[in-house]
């Protein structure tokens, strides 16, 4: 996957990227203490440009905030960091990983005076549920794990440690042959996919799950929310979606940075609709995509 990745940027230094390390009594490694966002540089019409990095940038630094990781560079020097870093990886598209955390410092639940370490990686991703995904959908399975309830683990924050239910959900779906999980919150209603949003197509109109529902407030479902509002589609961005709506959906997709727009073709064998990529989804996919080919809408766009 890092084939080609020759620096990591660590705590202010471009570094060697098999000098990248930390010590194992590093506190997020014991703990979870981390978060972390992904993003991603498109190469546009108009050259490599980073989709929508202000508000990235802006729920790294407010999931932070929840655990007192108080990050120690301005965002402007990440901003800085992280363009230097493409620019340096020669890459003209690629996925973005900035993660902070607690370092090495004392153990024990409260970090104390442990530093905050924080770190910039980038590399190609390219299709993430699979190349054949974006144009014939997926198959999926409702998990038997439950998404946490934003009661218990805030659900607006992305962090490291929480992504243990992701990937128990995850590791389930593909041990039973599927290529994804949908999770279902602590009341049994849909929440979204272990790293996706989900949405719903039904009559014409587009539901999607809202924050009540123990969900990550997902930039790229934001996107679609505008996209299909922009073509006049009707949309309900705080559904409440039960299991069994799943099953007579004319549509379902998932959304995420690193999904971007991905039909989901059948759900616990249930074949969705046609079985592959739905007309409405196809029109939000294909927005979506024209808009990060193009680079339209320049207050989305950061151009290297
Ligand atoms: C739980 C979850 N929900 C929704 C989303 C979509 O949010 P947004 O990217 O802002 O549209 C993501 C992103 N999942 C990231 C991590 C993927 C990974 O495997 O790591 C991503 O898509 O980058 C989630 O992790």
């Amino acid at each position: 996957m890092f084939e080609g990745v020759d620096e990591i940027w660590l705590d202010g230094e471009f570094v060697d990227f098999e000098d990248a390390q930390i010590h194992v009594l590093t506190h997020a490694l014991h703990y979870g203490t981390g978060v972390f966002e992904g993003v991603r540089c498109y190469e546009t019409e108009e050259g490599p440009a980073i989709f929508r990095w202000e508000e990235h940038l802006d729920r790294f630094y407010d999931s932070g905030r929840v655990y007192d990781i108080d990050i120690p560079f301005e965002k402007s020097e990440l901003t800085e960091a992280t363009e230097e870093l493409i620019r340096r990886e020669e890459l003209d598209s690629c996925y973005i990983r900035p993660i902070a955390f607690y370092g090495y410092g004392p153990l024990g639940l409260n970090p104390g005076n442990s530093p905050v370490q924080v770190a910039l990686a980038v590399w190609p991703w390219g299709a993430y549920l699979g190349d054949e995904a974006l144009e014939e959908g997926v198959d999926v399975a409702v998990s038997s794990w439950r998404k946490y309830a934003s009661s218990q683990i805030p659900t607006n924050a992305k962090t490291t440690g929480t992504y243990v239910n992701s990937v128990l959900a995850s590791q389930e779906a593909k041990a039973n042959g599927y290529a994804e999980a949908i999770v279902l919150n602590k009341e049994g209603n849909v929440a979204e996919g272990p790293g996706e949003n989900i949405f719903l197509v039904r009559d014409g109109e587009i539901y999607t799950t809202g924050l009540a529902e123990s969900i990550l407030d997902g930039i790229t479902r934001q996107t679609a929310i505008e996209l299909a509002e922009d073509m006049g589609y009707v949309v309900h961005d705080d559904a409440t979606i039960s299991r069994g709506e799943l099953y007579t959906a004319d549509e379902l997709f998932f959304t995420g940075t690193a999904a971007e727009v991905t039909p989901i073709r059948s759900v616990d064998d249930n074949q969705i609709g046609s079985g592959t990529k739905g007309p409405v989804t196809d029109d939000i996919q294909t927005a979506f995509f024209d808009l990060v080919e193009s680079g339209d809408r320049e207050e989305w766009f950061r151009y290297l």
